[in-house]
């Protein structure tokens, strides 16, 4: 398999911003950070990355609060909690009129070696520390000091949270659990280092799905390499502003550490909204269909239809599975509806089955299986092959006679297509689209927040979708979604763009483009994710589209 490419920066970004079109970033699980910061430390000075990460934790933190008066740090038991004495240290020296002080809990017996220096430096640059577990005389009674003024803390303080960060290795309890309650009820800015302490970052969950605290960040600062659990899971609902610094290693960090995903931001969508050629004509971008809509669903299949006009998909056909259907859709009288009979026809044009398909839509699926050449399962499509093993052994079987495939499960459908259960799929989302992408040969998109989109073709590295809010949790949002795929991939198929590297598959390129078309869209329509119906999402799709100036960094 071919090494990722890693993006360097020596300033921090800004990762998950609305708009703009830049390439995507490597993330790393915490087993590869930890590999990647061996090969990183072994070239470097004792504690070069740990200062490093504490005058990049100091620097965003002046900048996050200019005007703060106080700064308090929570360092925990390990390098994370190093991270936050070298932060500490950093800020008295560099913020001489800010107040700050720091708790740490943790033990000098168990207290890692970087750390331990890091803790020493701060007391020699006259950091005030209160030892919150050692020695055990009086521990609780600074702890519940600590406890009940982050609780009371109001927006002149800042708080930077290095109690936990990829060393996580179970649910939060306890004192810690006490810390991150008060400071989850204060007013305090509060910057994470590394990860929102108590979030799983390979994962994005509760560790073993146990329900314990979690800081909730105004902004995180990643370091070295970003952990996927920030982008995905719950990840989004408690980082706050996500940015990430890479410690000043740029070019020199190895391509020998692989990574477990990607946060996509904008590189496919950029690819797709390059001019349309002036002698484009309707027939030039490939016909389209949509085979779904069955009694009292026939909404979904015209929802998918509307939205591949608006994407540019060229003659757009609804073969409405319920029989008594409108033959006309009276809003959109472009589309054109009949059933779709001649299997040449289906094999040149783009197909996406299963909007409101009903339990009609199985018996359509053999056919579509065998013959079309891009095919796109949404939906009820994708309950029919999770129940029949047939129609699983004909999806499993289309890739090697060349023809691509696209699933779009929800969690549920997706748990019913792995033979598992939603706490599952959701315990750990990365594995899940992987595990999808690879046993059926296609490429897997996973919705949900951070949706995932992988391809087996690409070695089944997933990318993170970074677009998208609460608005998309609507009905219908789904089938829009399945439209807007099926039109950019018909658009490719009749002009194709030059491969670049893996996943860049014309299916998986189209998915990863409608994906984050779908969630920018939402987002300029309802910036705080307050509901969007699907219809509503469906013009502002082609509003968007329209109003685009071609990027200008693809
Ligand atoms: N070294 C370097 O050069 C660099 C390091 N970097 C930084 O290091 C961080 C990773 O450091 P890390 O591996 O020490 O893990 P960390 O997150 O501090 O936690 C481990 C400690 O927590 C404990 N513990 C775990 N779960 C717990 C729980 N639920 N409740 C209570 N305790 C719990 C665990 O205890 P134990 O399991 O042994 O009881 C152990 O003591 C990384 O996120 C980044 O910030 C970067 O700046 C790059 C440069
Ligand atoms: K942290």
């Amino acid at each position: 398999m071919p090494m990722p490419a890693f993006t360097p920066c020596s300033a921090p970004r800004r990762l998950l911003e609305e708009g703009g079109y830049a390439d995507a970033v490597d993330l790393h699980d915490a087993a590869h950070a930890a590999e990647l910061e061996r090969v990183l430390a072994s070239t470097r000075a004792p504690l070069a990355l740990m200062q490093a990460a504490g005058l990049a934790v100091a620097r965003l933190a002046r900048a996050m609060t200019p005007h703060a008066r106080r700064v308090r740090v929570l360092a925990g038991p390990g390098n994370n909690g190093g991270d936050g004495f070298e932060a500490a240290a950093r800020l008295k020296a560099d913020w001489p009129d800010v107040h700050i002080d720091l708790a740490w809990l943790g033990h000098p017996a168990s207290q890692p070696g970087d750390a331990a220096a890091s803790r020493l430096r701060a007391e020699a640059a006259g950091v005030a520390i209160t030892e919150l577990d050692h020695p055990p005389t009086g521990a609780a009674d600074r702890l519940a000091t600590w406890c009940a003024e982050l609780a009371q803390a109001d927006g002149d303080t800042l708080v930077i949270d290095a109690l936990l960060g990829r060393g996580l290795n179970r649910p939060v309890s306890g004192d810690l659990a006490r810390l991150i309650d008060a400071l989850n009820t204060g007013a305090a800015r509060v910057l994470s280092v590394d990860l929102p302490s108590g979030l799983n970052g390979d994962v994005g969950v509760w560790p073993d799905g146990v329900d314990a605290p979690i800081v909730r960040a105004d902004t995180t600062l990643a370091l070295l390499s970003p952990s996927p659990g920030l982008c995905t899971g719950m990840g989004r609902d408690v980082v706050g502003e996500l940015w990430w610094h890479d410690l000043g290693t740029g070019s020199a960090t190895p391509h020998a550490v692989a990574a477990q995903a990607r946060l996509a931001r904008g590189s496919a969508l950029a690819r797709l909204l390059q001019p349309r050629p002036h002698r484009q004509h309707k027939g030039s971008v490939g016909d389209l269909w949509v085979i779904g809509g069955d009694v009292a669903m026939q909404g979904a299949a015209w929802l998918a239809a509307r939205a591949a006009l608006e994407c540019g998909a060229g003659r757009v056909h609804v073969d409405l599975l319920d029989a008594q259907g409108l033959g006309l859709d009276p809003g959109q009288p472009e589309l054109m509806v009949g059933r779709c009979a001649d299997r040449d026809e289906l094999a040149r044009a783009t197909v996406i089955a299963g909007c409101g398909g009903g339990p009609a839509i199985a018996a359509r699926l053999p056919e579509l299986l065998s013959t079309t050449a891009r095919l796109v399962l949404d939906a009820d499509a994708l309950n029919a092959i999770a129940r029949d093993t047939n129609l699983q052994d004909r999806l499993r079987e289309r890739s090697a006679r060349g023809q691509a495939s696209v699933l779009t499960p929800h969690p549920l459908e997706a748990a019913r297509l792995l033979g598992s259960d939603v706490a599952a799929v959701q315990a750990d989302r990365l594995a899940a689209v992987r595990a999808l992408a690879t046993s059926y040969r296609c490429t897997a998109l996973l919705k949900g927040s951070g949706t995932l989109v992988c391809s087996a073709s690409s070695g089944a590295l997933p990318t993170i979708n970074g677009s998208g809010n609460a608005a998309l949790a609507t009905p219908g949002s789904g089938d829009v979604l399945a439209g807007v795929i099926g039109a950019f991939w018909s658009q490719l198929a009749i002009r194709p763009l030059v491969e670049e590297g893996p996943g860049d598959d014309a299916a998986t390129l189209a998915t990863r483009a409608a994906v984050d078309l779908h969630g920018r869209v939402a987002q300029s329509m309802s910036h705080r994710g307050a509901a969007l119906p699907a219809s509503r999402l469906v013009s502002g799709l082609g509003d968007w589209l329209r109003r685009q100036a071609p990027p200008r960094s693809a």
